[in-house]
């Protein structure tokens, strides 16, 4: 079975329709990047597969589980950065970070912390309090609790928002080596260089539709990207400073 998959997902808020009619299949193992102008359905669709929000059709499958019957058990099952989410401010990373070991059940959450922390290098700044962190240490803090209970799917809302180029370059290498070991990512951004670059393949999304699904390579090769220029990769992520 895929990792994920939908058929004719619709979503509608009152008139507008966020969602309409997408399918996606994405296999296991898979570094998958929907990229799409603002507004187009990415955050929505990423809610409705994390079991934050309720379709208001279509059939939806997360690691063999209905996140419209069972969001709980899929929020167990998975890791989840929504877009600029930060630590609590009255909490310092580490106590944050064993919060979400109680609520995900983590025995040796101090072991994890540690590991987390030296990956993403944020160990110098563990027991500060998160008001006082900057907004790539808080990123890294955020994309810390993604990992720690070593799920096998992982859904991150803009990845690299906000890291500097080193820091950009290390969080690429720990997301393709999670996915070189079996596990499966599920980005969203509407950074081109950030699909091209970390991406196994890409699904374009317009008005709540997969325009069509691409090799990262040859993501532009026909220029349809040029309808998106002004939104999608129309400034660089790196002096965006929030790819
Ligand atoms: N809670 C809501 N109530 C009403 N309309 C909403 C709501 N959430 C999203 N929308 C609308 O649904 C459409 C899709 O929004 P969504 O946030 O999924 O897009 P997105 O691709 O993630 O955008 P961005 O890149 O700006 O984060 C937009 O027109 C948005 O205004």
């Amino acid at each position: 079975m895929p990792a994920v998959e939908t058929q004719q997902l619709t979503k509608e808020y009152g008139a507008v329709h966020a969602l309409d009619g997408l399918d996606l299949t994405i296999e296991r193992g898979e570094l998958y990047g929907l990229l799409g102008p603002n507004g187009s359905g990415k955050t929505t669709t990423i809610e409705i597969l994390t079991g934050q929000r309720v379709p208001t059709s279509g059939e939806v499958s997360v690691l063999d589980i209905d996140p419209v019957e069972n969001p709980l058990d899929v929020r167990r099952a998975v890791g989840i950065l929504p877009e600029r989410e930060d630590p609590p401010s009255f909490l310092t990373p580490r106590e944050y970070l064993q919060f979400v070991g109680d609520v995900r059940d983590i025995a040796d959450v101090d072991a994890r912390i540690e590991e987390w922390s030296t990956k993403l290098e944020f160990r110098g700044i563990l027991d500060t309090l998160s008001t006082d962190l900057s907004e790539g240490e808080r990123q890294r803090v955020m994309l810390a609790q993604v990992f720690i209970h070593e799920p096998e799917l992982v859904f991150i809302d803009e990845p690299l928002v906000n890291l500097d180029p080193l820091m950009q370059a290390e969080v690429r290498d720990i997301l393709t080596a999670y996915c070189e070991a079996g596990n499966t990512l599920f980005l969203s951004t509407h950074f081109m260089e950030v699909a091209e670059d970390l991406c196994s393949r890409v699904g374009i999304i317009a008005d709540g539709k997969l325009v069509t699904e691409r090799d990262p390579q040859s993501l532009d090769e026909d220029g349809l990207l040029e309808t998106f220029a002004t939104e999608l990769g129309g400034e660089s992520a790196v002096e965006a400073g929030r790819p």
